[in-house]
């Protein structure tokens, strides 16, 4: 019996080419904001369509519940009602889970005033800090207080509109930021803004709920402050990552999938790179179908903000290039360490060779089945791809990374196809059974620790 049969893990085998449907849920990082942003309703509870039942979800919904919001989750729609609030103090252990958690902090300040927030966790992919938000808000008027361990920030009476250049175009930063400003007196314009689509979708949702901002999905976005702002209904836009990831399974496994409710609009860098691939890719009004009959050609990347290439998708395509037929190289530009599925790349035979922020990727080396690690959440994506063209049987621990960001990602999978099963961990054994079954043991507890959880 091996270690990892004491964690749960994911068992995937060698793929034939997958076929089917699959559906594309609701962005983990727009809801994200969205339930942050939903605090600064006072009046009437709003309604999110099409929410991902995610960790990170409820993660944060717990949050929003201890500071006294009612947050209700039924049938992919959250009622979140935020007309009273009895706390400023996220709790340090839900915060320290996740690095949206830190959006907690432009919302709560514009609305009540002050909040004392942990500093937030989440994928360990580089520094991640958090410099550009507290200029956002100490350049709105807000006092703030920092320690190793938390900030706290205040205001005596409204913040004030400012201008506001980021240094950096950060995506939570320019949420934060939006979400402070749109009670803020008087204008603020930020410059050097992040232009995601979630961005917009954010300020979409704002909008309707009483805000005014425009220019969100530009680099300069411009908000008038209002008096207050009431819950409304939104739909979430579907996750462009869930999109990027699956096309790249259907790369790499040679498949044809159609994948429903995606939107290839916001997924124009991804779509041009595997084109230049040499994957089919055709949109209509309803999703995109992907077809990857041909060998992989390989590319050049480099991550970027959004228009550029997105760095949630390059453990994915680091993984589809390793099955490519010659040499791809890939810069990281957003992130500082953000390599770390290719450690576990290369104990399944991969050739790739990683040198600060950037990897040359020597496609077309077979890949074995062997143990590996989720080291966060899109590299346990790109885990999944690999063991899905790997020779024998590829087992894959830490899960809790995968389960932030996709729905039922094993499921979807199997639905088109694929050899893929979800373990429970094993349960201790007693020693009687232990002598009992001396000689079939191994068969008997396999058999029985074996069992996927979901089917
Ligand atoms: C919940 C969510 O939406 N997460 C996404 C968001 O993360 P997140 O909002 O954390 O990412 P940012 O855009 O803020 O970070 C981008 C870069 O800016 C730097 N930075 C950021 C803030 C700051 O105050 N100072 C600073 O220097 C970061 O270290 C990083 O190098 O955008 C990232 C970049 O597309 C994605 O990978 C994440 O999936
Ligand atoms: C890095 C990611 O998320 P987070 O910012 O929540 O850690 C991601 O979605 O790939």
């Amino acid at each position: 019996m091996n270690e990892n049969q004491f964690q749960e893990r994911i068992i995937v085998k060698k793929a034939s080419p997958l076929k089917g449907t699959i559906r594309i849920h609701g962005a983990k990082n727009a809801v994200l904001p969205i339930i942050a942003a939903s605090i600064l309703g006072k009046s009437e509870p709003s309604f999110i369509d099409d929410v991902p039942d995610l960790e990170d979800v409820r993660i944060l919904c717990d949050a929003i519940r201890h500071l006294g919001g009612k947050v209700e989750y039924d049938s992919e729609t959250l009622k979140i009602d935020t007309t009273s609030l009895h706390t400023t103090e996220p709790p340090k252990q839900l915060v320290q889970q996740m690095r949206a958690s830190f959006l907690l902090m432009g919302s709560l300040l514009a609305r009540t005033g002050h909040v004392k927030i942990y500093l937030p966790g989440g994928c360990a992919i580089g520094a991640r800090p958090i410099d550009q938000h507290l200029k956002g808000f100490q350049a709105l008027g807000a006092k703030i207080i920092i320690t190793e361990e938390y900030v706290e920030a205040f205001v005596k009476e409204r913040l004030q509109g400012a201008i506001i250049y980021l240094d950096t175009p950060s995506v939570g930063a320019t949420e934060n930021i939006m979400m402070a400003a749109c009670l803020a007196k008087g204008t603020t314009i930020l410059e050097n803004a992040a232009q995601e689509p979630e961005i917009v979708d954010l300020a979409n949702y704002l909008n309707s709920m009483g805000a005014n901002i425009k220019g969100a999905g530009t680099n300069l976005i411009r908000i008038e402050g209002v008096e207050e702002l009431y819950g409304t209904r939104h739909t979430v836009i579907p996750d462009r990552i869930e999109t990027g990831t699956f096309l790249t399974v259907a790369a790499i496994t040679q498949s044809e999938l159609y994948l429903k409710g995606a939107m290839g609009n916001h997924l124009r860098a991804v779509i041009s790179k595997l084109s230049e691939a040499g994957v089919h890719i055709t949109e209509d009004d309803d999703g995109i179908f992907v077809s990857a009959l041909q060998p992989l050609k390989p590319l050049q990347i480099k991550t970027l903000p959004y228009p550029g290439f997105p760095t949630d998708m390059q453990a994915q395509f680091v993984t589809m290039l390793a099955a490519a037929s010659g040499t791809s190289y890939v810069s990281e530009t957003v992130f500082e360490n953000r390599y770390m599925h290719c450690t576990e790349l290369q104990k399944m035979g991969a050739n790739i060779i990683v040198d600060g922020r950037h990897a040359t990727v020597i496609g077309g080396q077979p890949l074995q089945g062997a143990q590996v690690r989720m080291t966060d959440l899109r590299a346990g994506a790109a885990m999944i791809m690999a063991g899905l063209i790997a020779e024998g049987t590829t087992e894959i621990t830490q899960l809790h990374h995968i389960d932030r960001g996709y729905v039922d990602i094993v499921g979807k999978l199997k639905n088109v196809g694929a050899e893929i099963h979800r373990m429970k961990p094993v349960e201790s054994i007693p020693v009687q059974v232990l002598e009992q079954e001396e000689e079939t043991i191994t068969e008997s507890i396999t058999t029985r620790i074996l069992r996927p959880t979901f089917v």
